[in-house]
């Protein structure tokens, strides 16, 4: 399969892009036998609304997004040239043959476990430095951007950079749990902390998990250089309730807030 021609990757006028994971709209489709809701159906509501990026996490499980849905995602991403397209997966286990066959923009490497109930931490290096160089090597040979999934840890980006990783996925579920409470400040200031050691390094720098339209903004006012969020579990609650168009004007509202110049 031809290669997707990847896009300017930096932000978007200064701005984060938001790209929409659509595993749970695999899920609840998952649930009969009927095809709907369609995953690629709302691909389009998403992109026509203004998002910039699809992501899909495509587990061995198959519990959500499944095999023909990432080829489906592909072709239609063909319509799309300047939509970044974001595979998920451990490289370990199902990862490398779905970035082999579909060549996306960006390939994000999670150290999940086969039936792990959801992601929940990042690479530990230097343990898994020297086993995930080659895979590294691999799919950027194929024109495929490698995110790592990380926890806001500033002593592991340089490894991470060392390993030949593009950019490094903050792993957000921490902050997520802090937002709104005394711990907040402490917290985020360790995303900052790792954003700035992942830029010093060369890095550059995604985000994700537990985000939503409370939390964005206050995440990326703080921390420098945030490229691309991937927001799913949130957002398509919140499609259900306000409709994808909606929804998406209503996240991209959240990320230029981050940007606009506070009174
Ligand atoms: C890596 C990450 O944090 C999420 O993108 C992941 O895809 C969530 O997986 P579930 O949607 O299966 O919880
Ligand atoms: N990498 C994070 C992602 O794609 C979506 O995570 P969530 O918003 O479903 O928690």
């Amino acid at each position: 399969m031809n290669p997707l021609v990847a896009p300017e990757s930096s932000a978007h006028g200064g701005r984060t892009a938001l790209s929409v994971n659509l595993n749970k709209v695999a899920l609840l489709r998952n649930t009969r036998h009927l095809g709907i809701p369609s995953v690629t159906r709302a691909a389009i509501f998403v992109l026509e609304a203004g998002a910039q990026g699809i992501t899909v996490h495509p587990r061995p499980d198959e519990r959500h997004i499944r095999a023909g849905d990432v080829t489906d995602l592909a072709e239609l991403l063909k319509a799309w040239p300047h939509v970044e397209y974001n595979i998920e997966g451990n490289p370990f286990h199902n990862l490398m043959d779905v970035i082999r066959a579909v060549r996306p923009h960006q390939a994000t490497f999670v150290p999940d476990t086969v039936g792990q109930f959801t992601s929940d931490h990042g690479w530990t290096f230097p343990d898994d430095a020297e086993r995930l160089r080659p895979l590294i090597e691999e799919t950027r040979a194929l024109g495929v951007r490698v995110s790592l999934f990380m926890d806001p840890i500033p002593e592991m980006m340089r490894a991470a950079r060392d390993i030949g990783a593009d950019r490094v996925e903050l792993y957000t579920e921490a902050y997520a749990s802090a937002w709104g409470t005394p711990r907040q400040a402490e917290v985020l200031d360790r995303y900052v902390r790792a954003a700035e050691a992942a830029l010093s390094v060369g890095l550059g720098i995604n985000a994700g998990h537990d985000l939503n339209r409370d939390n964005l903004t206050d995440f990326l006012r703080a921390v420098p250089g945030v490229q691309e969020v991937s927001i799913g579990h949130a957002l398509v609650a919140d499609a259900l309730e306000l409709g994808y168009t909606e929804t998406i004007r209503d996240y991209q509202r959240c990320i230029q807030r981050a940007f606009a110049p506070q009174r």
